[in-house]
């Protein structure tokens, strides 16, 4: 047996019930080049994904347990991509599936400013949200990019090396809603540190529990340890995390900012702001620092922003609103989602738009890094009962998005603990050619991928 395939523009590949002839190359991932390829037994154009190299077949085969389950569970009526056969090629292992139209990516760079109106990024993150609600029932973390996700949609609990779950997917959503309607990548960290730089400067610093539980705070935060209770903790300047560092400039400095370049046209000002407001609620709720507090993506689904309840008193004749509405019910029809909704073995879910009781509120320099790690979900390992899921979900939302004025002092207080790094920050913050920039954005190159591996699908 040979290990001489090469993915390439008319090569042959044959598993026991068809041959494959590849066409061009679809793109590549961590693990693999996929490319478009005519498959003969059906004469149909499917997606090949060709593992790299004989080293990944474990990667390869859970990736195949993942999609075998999740085909099981109609998983095509919830917006995932369709699995249908996997097979062995000389040295390689591969995975087809249904062969999908252009990428997000492809779709913002076909527009001149690389962003999208909120009528149209509304559809895209329900799509997305349907997704990731799909795999929350399943407990199947996707991880947008590589091994554990792209260093520009990682969330602060992968940087910080905390326990995770689904959370993570609901923070890379709301990175790329923003990128969706500025063009702009929202935090363009240089690497983890600069990330977190970003993140902290833009949305506010994260909870002590998470600190005192991170694998790598100690790499990025001082810890300054009293005689009684928790350590209090300051966020390194660039000069303590190493003898250079590179940091690009911020995009925003609130995420109010994101919606601040808008046009309003005079008559349609008012839905504008109210749209714009929406938006802006469910953003802040998918860029909770602390994963507790973030929105999930089944109360994505309920959110104002999505169902359009905001617009639904706006006069009917205001072409905004028209617009808004059309374009809700064209993607209605595309994707079936009244299908998805009543049809499947999934059954919807109902969302409490509660939150976190106020013990659960994360305090600065209340919990001491012995706090037991608590796993709530994450891997696709164990499977938790839906009934059971729906109780906890209702438990854990039953104050969704309160922001307790308690909470609000506490994060002043660590903002004010922040303030003297954070300044220095601000001074030292150099500017990077735009091109670089523009290159950095476009790759999501290996080196920006961490260690950890997670379970992924398509
Ligand atoms: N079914 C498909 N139809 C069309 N294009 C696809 C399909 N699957 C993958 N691609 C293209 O191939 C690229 C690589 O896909 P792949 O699944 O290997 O990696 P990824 O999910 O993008 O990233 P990673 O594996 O690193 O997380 C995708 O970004 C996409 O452009």
């Amino acid at each position: 047996m040979t290990d001489n395939f090469q993915v390439e523009e008319g090569a042959m590949l044959y598993s026991k019930s068809s041959a494959y002839q590849v066409q061009y190359l679809l793109g590549r991932g961590s693990f693999g080049e996929v490319a478009q390829c005519r498959k003969f037994a059906t004469n149909e154009n499917v997606a090949l994904k060709v593992m790299r190299s004989w080293q990944c077949i474990e990667d390869a085969k859970s990736e195949e347990d993942i999609l075998k389950q999740m085909k099981l569970s109609n998983c095509h009526l919830f917006n995932i991509v369709l699995w249908n056969d996997s097979f062995q090629y000389k040295k390689r292992y591969c995975l087809e599936f249904e062969k999908l139209d252009i990428s997000l990516y492809e779709f913002l760079r076909k527009r001149r400013s690389m962003s999208l109106k909120l009528k149209e990024i509304r559809p895209i993150v329900q799509q997305l949200a349907i997704a990731l609600d799909f795999l929350d029932v399943v407990d199947i973390v996707h991880s947008y990019g590589g091994t554990l996700q792209t260093l520009y949609y990682r969330s602060p609990e992968i940087l910080l090396g905390n326990e995770f779950n689904g959370a993570i997917d609901v923070w890379s959503l709301g990175c790329i809603a923003a990128k969706m309607l500025t063009g702009n990548v929202l935090f363009p960290g240089s690497d983890e540190y600069d990330m977190l730089r970003h993140i902290i400067l833009g949305i506010g610093a994260p909870p002590s529990h998470l600190l005192n539980a991170g694998m790598f705070t100690h790499e990025y935060f001082c810890a300054t340890f009293r005689e009684e209770g928790p350590p209090v903790w300051r966020f390194k300047t660039p000069r303590e995390v190493r003898n250079s560092i590179k940091l690009f400039p911020r995009t925003i400095r609130s995420l109010r900012d994101l919606i601040k370049k808008s046009d309003k046209l005079s008559d349609k000002a008012r839905v504008c702001d109210g749209d714009q407001e929406s938006f802006l609620d469910l953003m802040t709720k998918m860029l909770m620092v602390d994963t507790a507090q973030r929105i999930t993506p089944n109360q994505i689904l309920q959110h104002p922003f999505i169902t359009m309840s905001h617009l639904s008193g706006e006069s009917k004749s205001c072409s905004l609103v028209k617009s808004c509405f059309g374009q809700s019910s064209d993607n209605k029809k595309d994707d079936d989602l009244e299908v998805a909704s009543s049809s499947t073995a999934i059954p919807a879910r109902q969302t409490e738009n509660g939150g976190l009781s106020s013990d659960e509120h994360p305090t600065f320099a209340g919990q001491t890094a012995k706090k037991k790690r608590k796993r709530d979900g994450g891997k696709t390992t164990k499977k938790t009962p839906l009934l059971k899921r729906k109780r906890d979900q209702a438990k854990s939302c039953s104050s969704f998005g309160g922001s307790s004025s308690a909470k609000k002092r506490k994060t002043e207080n660590l903002n004010e603990d922040l303030e003297d790094s954070v300044n220095t920050l601000l001074n030292e913050t150099v500017e990077v050619p735009s091109k670089k920039r523009k290159r950095a954005d476009e790759e999501s190159c290996p080196e920006e991928r961490s260690g950890r591996k997670s379970r992924k699908i398509n």
